[in-house]
């Protein structure tokens, strides 16, 4: 490979995590890169590709379709690592907004961002980034399989779409999450993601099998869905503690808040396969 060709023909991206959920961010302000399914995929492949969860593009909210009505200058386009889309990200908009304060694209300590979700507004807060993900919707209990074995959950949605199981630590620590889960199709026609947790002290140790991606370390809609569950019985603070580190969810009367550490660790550019 002539390195001049990446240089020349490579697109720039950064890559960031919060909480060991990992994404690439790719600058494309005037919504000029058109990435199929199959190049997402290609990028976030972890041998042949940079490797990640997924990729945050960072678009300006005015070249968007999707940020129409929304009052924010940004809008972030996310997809899993298998190309999909998803409505929500809640790691993901907390590593955008790092993403927009280190490339001085923001100056904070406020910055509203506009997703396929709605608005939603981040604050710094100490080292850490906090965005209110708007309330939790309850749906009712579903079922899901996997690895063969059936629980049931709560269906919640944060935008994108949760089932939350409760089992016990020694549970949590044994599950096999390297397949993909089944549910009813009829009520999760897109799939959705599937959270298990165990009680711990000052609120839930969970484990995630994200749609569009597998296991993955962490997943701030996933622990908004737990954190609520935990809560169900009132308002306050539950730890989510993951594979990855430790988010926190507040919920109050008017919303639910998520926060915890992102970081933006890499930079560099990248040829689009
Ligand atoms: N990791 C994310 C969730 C990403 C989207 C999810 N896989 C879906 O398809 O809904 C988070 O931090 O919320």
């Amino acid at each position: 490979m002539d390195l001049n060709k990446i240089a020349g023909e490579g697109v720039a991206f950064a890559k960031g995590h919060g909480t060991g959920n990992d994404f690439i961010v790719i600058p494309d302000l005037d919504a000029s890169l058109d990435l199929s399914d199959a190049q997402v995929a290609a990028i976030c492949d972890r041998r042949t590709g940079l490797g990640a969860d997924g990729i945050l593009r960072v678009v300006h909210a005015a070249k968007a379709a999707e940020a129409e009505g929304q009052a924010a200058e940004w809008f972030m386009d996310y997809r899993n690592a298998d190309g999909s889309i998803a409505e929500m990200c809640g790691n993901g908009v907390r590593v955008f907004v790092r993403y927009l304060l280190d490339a001085g694209l923001a100056e904070g300590p406020t910055v509203p961002v506009a997703t396929r979700a709605g608005l939603r507004v981040a604050d710094v807060v100490g080292g850490d980034l906090r965005v209110d993900m708007s309330a939790a919707r309850h749906l009712g209990t579903e079922r899901v399989t996997m690895a063969g074995r059936e629980y049931t959950g709560e269906h919640v949605s944060m935008g994108n779409p949760h089932i939350v199981v409760e089992v016990t630590e020694e549970e949590l620590a044994a599950l096999d999450l390297s397949g993909d889960p089944s549910f009813d199709p009829a009520v999760f026609p897109n799939k959705a993601n599937v959270e298990f947790i165990a009680p711990t002290p000052t609120g839930v140790r969970m484990r995630v099998h994200e749609r569009g991606v597998g296991e993955t370390q962490s997943c701030g809609t996933g622990a908004c869905a737990a954190g609520a569950i935990g809560l169900a019985k009132g308002k306050g603070t539950a730890t989510v503690d993951v594979p990855g580190g430790r988010l926190t969810v507040t919920v109050d009367e008017r919303t639910l808040w998520l926060s915890g550490p992102a970081v933006i660790f890499a930079a560099g550019r990248v040829l689009i396969p």
